[in-house]
């Protein structure tokens, strides 16, 4: 297996929520630490990829690595935290998280990474009708059409899916339950699943 680095998205601003999801909590742990416990059993290395304002709260109470956005992207959304890790790495591959999906888990990670198909340049998870290209390994060869669509300040993730061989990975690959790839916008979906 190639090397693999994994890349927790946590440049957001939260603004649906009203105060950083990175650091919600669920059951006492901070929502981005379910992803990088996720990744960790099956990447050699971890980023978590932020913005200024955030960078101190996470060295408060994290070791792992932490990466400001690109400048040049910054405010462009994941596919400038997906560009500013590939630029870090030499990892083949990246595993990418989001940082507001409290009930991924390691097993989730380690399902994907068995779908990793040379023969693809991404690999994304579709299950139950929805594609999450931010539960996604994606090949550093999409490293140059990321780097052409952000300056094109074209963001979409699927413009870049609509570009690359994307293998869709769903419930005839491995079943998940549903709520492993629930992720949370608004103050009121946390009310509705952590309480
Ligand atoms: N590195 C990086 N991550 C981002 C950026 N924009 C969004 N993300 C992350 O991508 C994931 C999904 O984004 P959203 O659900 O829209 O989160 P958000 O942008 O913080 O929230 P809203 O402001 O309500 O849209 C979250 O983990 C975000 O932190 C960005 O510009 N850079
Ligand atoms: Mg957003």
């Amino acid at each position: 297996m190639k090397e693999i680095a994994g890349a927790v998205l946590a440049g957001g601003e939260s603004r649906r929520f009203g105060s950083p999801k990175a650091f919600a909590k669920r059951e006492g742990t901070y929502f981005f630490q379910f992803s990088v416990n996720a990744l960790r059993p099956f990447v050699q290395e971890i980023y978590i990829v932020s913005h200024p304002s955030l960078i101190s709260r996470f060295r408060q109470v994290t070791n792992e690595k932490i990466l400001l956005d690109e400048e040049m992207y910054r405010g462009q959304g994941p596919l400038a935290g997906i560009y500013t890790v590939m630029r870090r790495t030499d990892a083949e591959w990246i595993f990418v998280l989001p940082c507001d999906m409290p009930y991924i888990r390691p097993d989730t990670v380690g399902k994907m990474v068995k779908c990793i198909d040379e023969s693809f340049d991404i690999i994304a998870s579709a299950h139950f009708g929805r594609i999450q290209p931010l539960v996604g390994i994606y090949n550093r060869r999409t490293l140059q059409e990321i780097g052409q669509l952000l300056n094109e300040r074209n963001n979409r993730m699927l413009s870049l899916f609509e570009h690359c061989r994307v293998r869709y990975v769903n419930e005839q690959d491995f079943f998940e339950e549903e709520c492993v790839f629930q992720n949370i916008n608004y103050r009121q979906e946390y009310d509705n699943y952590m309480t």
